[in-house]
């Protein structure tokens, strides 16, 4: 999916909200689990009860690989069901991937070509050979680590490196690599009072916003400064809206906690 293709799409549903696939066989309604496949199960009502409230879904594939091969095939045919159903709806494969250069290549084509996820996120800690290869891609987005929501953030993210926090520098130095207009950044929402600082950087590029929610970040103040000309932000919820209810009125309630989401959303974008 093009940039233009996901701004377009944002306008139309007033929202900007992606939808976290953090999948937990604990967690999920105890009647899910006679299905044959109770991991998409889970995920197929979920879509259905909220695509049009989302511009966007990010299975985090930790809690597919936990479930070994299985897991796997419930991760495939979960992007297979978004992508022939919802082809409009934008899909992140929240990996964490990044290795020497072929090693990168392999990675990417699993999550762009045989997947065909239309972004993944990466690490930038190898640096620039290790990014490149997914930005070769045409019409797909790699989404790196920038500065993220965990409290571990600021063990090494923030420190000073060249006269600059290191955050800053990972912003800067990949604006001049090969097809970074492919490039987004994740910033976590309990960051919001960096996202002044980080806007001055990359005034332009998408951010990926996890932690609003369970993680306790607040969407209106990520919004103060973190909203660009073309919106720029796609802001995650995974636990706060997917274990909304445990019970068989799961779907409904996880629109219920989405629309919330949406609606805060809408006001902040007519504003
Ligand atoms: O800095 C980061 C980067 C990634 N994540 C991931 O986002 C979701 C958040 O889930 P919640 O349940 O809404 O807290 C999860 O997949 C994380 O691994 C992040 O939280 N922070």
């Amino acid at each position: 999916m093009t940039t233009q293709e996901l701004i377009a799409q944002i306008k139309k549903k007033n929202s900007f909200l992606c939808i976290g696939l953090d999948v937990d066989l604990n967690k999920i309604p105890s009647h899910l689990l006679k299905e044959e496949d109770p991991i998409f199960a889970f995920n197929k009502a979920i879509i259905d009860a909220t695509h049009h409230l989302c511009v966007a879904y990010k299975p985090n594939t930790a809690f597919y690989e936990a479930y070994g091969l299985k897991g796997w095939q419930s991760l495939e045919k979960t992007i297979q069901y978004l992508n022939s159903n919802y082809p409009e709806i934008y899909t992140i494969a929240d990996a964490k991937r990044g290795d020497i250069g072929n090693t990168s290549t392999m990675y990417a084509k699993a999550f762009f070509e045989d997947l065909a996820f239309d972004s993944v996120t990466v690490a930038p800690y190898m640096g620039k050979d290790s990014v490149e290869p997914f930005l070769a891609f045409k019409n797909k987005h790699t989404i790196m680590l920038a500065l993220t929501s965990n409290e571990g953030a600021f063990d090494f993210q923030t420190k000073e490196v060249n006269g600059r926090e290191l955050y800053k520098e990972v912003l800067e130095t990949s604006k001049g690599w090969k097809n970074s207009e492919n490039l987004m950044y994740v910033v976590g929402a309990t960051k919001a009072e960096y996202f002044k600082e980080i806007r001055k950087i990359v005034p332009n590029s998408f951010l990926l916003v996890p932690g609003v929610g369970a993680q306790g970040g607040n969407l209106q103040d990520v919004c103060t400064y973190g909203l660009s000309e073309n919106v720029g932000l796609l802001i995650n919820s995974s636990r706060g809206i997917i274990y909304a209810s445990k019970n068989e009125d799961f779907a409904t309630k996880a629109a219920i906690k989405a629309a919330e989401l949406q609606q805060e959303m809408a006001e902040i974008l007519n504003q």
